[in-house]
């Protein structure tokens, strides 16, 4: 009788996390939060924005997706030998539960991934250090911390930018010289530039490796999303861009939302609802590439970071 040979190598796959329902918003947020409760204000706020994208974002659905993709990517470079699971940050299945199910599954070692590119220890390092205290001692934890150069997911950006950058100069009729592409992630707070974050820095590699291979003759950085807290966040905020570039006789703006790998609230709303307003009143054209959601060559270029790293891995310990 044939068996099935048990995978060895557990991949911790973990991501943001959606509210599964309207009425779990407000628990999510709090967890957001770190446990502080929104204010109603603030709670009505992001009621309003999930209704305005139809009432629930499609977070959950592209996550698992991708969790798939990996999966059969994996086990096309390696049948049998990896077993994905997925871990979220402020909703069920929480990282820390998967985390021990995948240690208690026969696995000889865990390598953790974000669905994130760029590495922060507010963002990336939060989830594998949570990672790292919910796996039992005597099951190896890696990480592979960061995917922001990654091929496939360069190829992918650079390809949707093309696209999207000769679409919409077509359809504006603006020319080349009056359009600028802007590369966004999710802000940060400020603290972490003190604290020597490579965040900043690699959201900046992301984009000069696109805007070179897309021979890109105006781009810049802008973040976006920002939470709202005492402390400030990193800018400049895409909402403070929109009129300067405005000002200095830009006509158009494509955004490459390089920071996120889904469709979600902060794609559907802060941008195509909220940013696209600002555009509109200041007569800018606004275009936006579409999210890589459920593209083959990133799973394909994820599954390659975690089989390299593995061999890395063995050879330090051969
Ligand atoms: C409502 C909501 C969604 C859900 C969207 C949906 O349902 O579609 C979402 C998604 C995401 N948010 C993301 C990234 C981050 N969000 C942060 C912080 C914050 N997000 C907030 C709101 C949301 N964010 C808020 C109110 C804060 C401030 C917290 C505070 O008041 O302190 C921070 C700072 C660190 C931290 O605080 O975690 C990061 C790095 C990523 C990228 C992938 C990743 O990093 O996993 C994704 C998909
Ligand atoms: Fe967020």
């Amino acid at each position: 009788m044939s068996t099935v040979p048990q995978p060895s190598i557990g991949v911790l796959v973990m991501a943001y996390g959606t509210p599964a329902s309207p009425e779990q918003i407000e628990r999510y947020y709090t967890h957001i939060r770190h446990g502080r409760k929104p204010t109603p204000e603030l709670l009505a706020e992001l009621q309003g924005r999930y209704q305005a994208i139809g009432g629930i974002s499609p977070l959950m659905h592209h996550t698992h997706t991708q969790v798939r993709g990996i999966q059969a990517a994996l086990d096309t470079l390696a049948p049998g030998r990896y077993r994905t699971s997925l871990g979220m940050k402020h909703a069920a299945p929480f990282l820390e539960e998967s985390a021990l199910a995948l240690a208690q599954s026969g696995v000889k070692q865990i390598i953790g991934l974000v669905l994130a590119p760029h590495y922060s220890s507010m963002s990336v390092g939060e989830y594998m250090q949570r990672a790292r205290t919910a796996i039992p001692a005597e099951i190896p934890f890696t990480a592979v911390e960061s995917w922001h150069r990654a091929p496939g997911y360069l190829e992918y950006l650079t390809e949707q930018v093309k696209q999207a950058k000769e679409h919409q100069l077509r359809e504006s009729g603006i020319a080349e010289e009056r359009l600028e592409v802007l590369f966004t992630a999710h802000s940060l707070p400020m603290r972490i530039l003190a604290q020597g974050d490579p965040y900043p820095t690699q959201l900046q590699e992301t984009a000069q490796a696109v805007a070179t291979a897309a021979q890109l003759q105006h781009w810049s950085i802008a973040w976006q999303s920002a939470g709202r807290t005492a402390d400030p966040w990193i800018g400049p905020s895409i909402l403070d861009v929109l009129p300067e570039l405005a000002a200095q006789g830009v006509q158009g703006v494509l955004v490459c939302p390089a920071g996120f790998v889904s469709d979600h609230l902060e794609v559907l709303y802060d941008l195509d609802i909220e940013t696209i307003q600002l555009a509109q009143s200041l007569q800018l054209a606004f275009a936006r590439t579409a999210l890589p959601n459920n593209d083959a060559r990133v799973f394909a270029t994820l599954a390659d970071l975690i089989q390299d790293h593995v061999a890395a891995q063995d050879m330090a310990h051969a």
